[in-house]
């Protein structure tokens, strides 16, 4: 404990963000919140101007908050950014209260100090917000959440392939939703770890959770689902096409992106069905022709 936590203010166009907060969640975010427009700003708190917004992201640690600031502000030229350290005593209550828990179909997930609320009719998944991304309250992780309860309820026993797992979120809620062989990968050794222990504290311990290369990954699967950026997804389009036996999910993939994301995975022979959108974040849903 440091006694002090670090927050990063960011100034920047509304339509950038919803990437610029993607950004700062793989960058180690533990908690964001957002101030834009539509909202009322609380009284003494500053307003952004016309047509931007303001991201104020909280950090462990100075060392994440400047590695995420440089990553920020090789990506977005325009964001005008503010690091500050502030007393670790307000970290608690000023972190927790932007993560949110959310119920997708049969599920529930939210952290720890909301699982007393979860309903008793849904199946619970709790995650201890840490360095991995996956708390389920991202647009792109519910997105994905709705498709995997709908995949298995209509396909109980499938074989389900997580591709960036984060903190197993996705594995881990197939796995409970009644999936067979359930295996999630990322390359983040980090978020392997906490995805190990996510699938231990959620009675899961059998999703097979590791940093294995898709070419190292046996077998194939009737789901395969990733939630990584839309430049991710066409580069490992070629490793991810062939694990997929029936259907496959994909998001992290903004709407302007989609087309080309699509592309590159019915050139491999997938065949496209609608997907779903929620504000700019779509998900892309194929299957393989039988
Ligand atoms: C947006 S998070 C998704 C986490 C979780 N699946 C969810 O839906 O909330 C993307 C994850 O993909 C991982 N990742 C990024 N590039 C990757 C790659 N080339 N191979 C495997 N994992 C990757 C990141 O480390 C990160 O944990």
């Amino acid at each position: 404990m440091t006694g002090t936590y670090q927050t990063l203010t960011v100034d920047l166009p509304e339509t950038e963000s919803e990437a610029a907060q993607d950004l700062l969640h793989e960058a180690g975010a533990m908690g964001l919140e957002v101030r834009d427009r539509e909202g009322p700003t609380m009284p003494g708190v500053r307003a952004p101007a016309v047509g931007e917004c303001i991201l104020v992201a909280y950090f462990e640690d100075a060392q994440t908050a400047e590695a995420a600031r440089a990553e920020l502000a090789e990506a977005f030229p325009s964001a005008r950014m503010q690091l500050a350290e502030e007393q670790q005593q307000d970290w608690s209550n000023a972190w927790k209260a932007h993560i949110k828990s959310v119920q997708v179909g049969r599920l529930w997930v939210g952290p720890p100090w909301e699982a007393q609320n979860a309903p008793a009719d849904k199946v619970r998944l709790v995650i201890e917000p840490k360095m991995a991304f996956g708390t389920g309250d991202h647009p792109t992780t519910s997105l994905c959440l709705g498709a995997v309860d709908d995949y298995m309820a209509t396909h109980p026993g499938a074989s389900v392939l997580d591709v960036g797992t984060g903190t197993g979120v996705l594995a881990i809620a197939a796995k409970k939703l009644g999936a067979g062989r359930v295996v999630g990968t990322d390359n983040d050794p980090v978020s392997v770890e906490l995805a190990k222990e996510n699938a231990q504290d959620n009675g899961t311990p059998d999703v097979e959770l590791s940093g294995k290369e898709l070419t190292a990954v046996e077998g194939t699967f009737d789901l395969v689902v990733a939630n990584i950026l839309a430049n991710t997804l066409i580069e490992l389009a070629p490793l991810i096409v062939p694990k997929v036996k029936d259907k496959l999910l994909m998001a992290g993939v903004l709407a302007h992106q989609k087309a080309e994301v699509e592309a590159a995975y019915v050139n491999l022979g997938l065949v496209p069905e609608p997907g779903a959108q929620q504000g700019e974040w779509v998900r892309l849903d194929f299957h393989r022709a039988k």
